[in-house]
């Protein structure tokens, strides 16, 4: 007897499927295009959030357990398995980040995000911007374009701005740019839309880990607000602050949370 499929259910080519780069992507846009058809439902809300929640996540699932069985996975919409701290490759997963701005229609800041962590440090990921039709990926040449504002733009939540950005900012006469999902809000240092993203108060692998893996590939700095490596794959999957850069800016950013901390 064959297995029954599903048959909406995408198939990689064997090129995306030899290179785990592409696959990252592929799966990221993917689940993209799931969210895409969700938010034409006609849902609102709560249950806009939802469907998109569980539906990026269903497929995501289902996708990695037929193409990659023996990685483990970490998602924000799943329990988490704890064979992954002994597994040698795990895919860190946020499958809709940025959920309030998705239930927005017709906002686009919100995104896919899909990380491969293997031997202690990402290796690959991709973050979707579905509503941008946008794909930031590593893997092949990614390079942040020339800075076009002299003044600093600084990234930050548009729900929940942390009060320590807003007087980073005064300091560096630095612009605020509110946006929402903090994949979209990385890629928009990786785009030229602004030049740092810096947060503190709270956060977890998933919401940082592709989007990260994609600005490192990038020639980004990246940091915890104290400068010490962000590190993934850990068993308390609590990663509350980062700072995401142009590396001219890195300096001052982390002295600036030395002398002031981040209360
Ligand atoms: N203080 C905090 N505590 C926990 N998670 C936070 C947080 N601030 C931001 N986040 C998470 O970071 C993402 C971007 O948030 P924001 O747009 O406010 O910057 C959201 O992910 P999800 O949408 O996947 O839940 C949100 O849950
Ligand atoms: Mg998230």
């Amino acid at each position: 007897m064959t297995e029954p499929t599903s048959p909406s259910l995408p198939e990689p080519t064997a090129e995306v499927l030899a290179d785990d780069h592409a696959l990252a992507a592929w799966l990221a846009e993917a689940a993209g295009d799931r969210l895409l058809a969700v938010r034409r439902e006609g849902l609102e809300g709560r249950e806009l959030k939802d469907a998109g929640d569980a539906a990026a996540q269903a497929l995501l699932a289902e996708l990695l357990g037929r193409h990659r069985p023996d990685d483990a996975v970490l998602s924000e919409e799943a329990a988490d398995d704890h064979v992954r701290l002994e597994a040698d490759r795990v895919w860190i997963i946020d499958p809709l980040d940025g959920t309030r701005e998705f239930s927005e229609p017709p906002r686009d800041d919100w995104a896919v995000h899909v990380a491969l962590w293997s031997g202690g440090d990402l290796v690959a990921g991709a973050v979707a911007q579905p509503a941008l039709g946008e794909t930031f990926r590593t893997g092949h040449d990614l390079t942040v374009p020339p800075r076009t504002s002299d003044r600093p733009r600084i990234a930050v939540s548009r729900t929940r701005p942390p009060a320590f950005v807003r007087a980073l900012a005064e300091e560096l006469d630095a612009e605020l740019v509110p946006m929402g999902s903090a994949g979209v809000k990385m890629m928009s240092v990786v785009r030229d839309v602004t030049d740092a993203y810096v947060h503190a108060g709270g956060q977890y692998e998933w919401d940082s880990a592709a989007p990260v893996a994609v600005a490192r590939a990038a020639g980004l700095f990246t940091s915890r607000v104290d400068g010490s490596p962000l590190v993934y794959n850990q068993a308390d999957v609590s990663l509350p602050d980062l700072i995401v850069c142009r590396p001219e800016l890195s300096e001052a950013i982390v002295e600036f949370v030395r002398r002031h901390g981040t209360d």
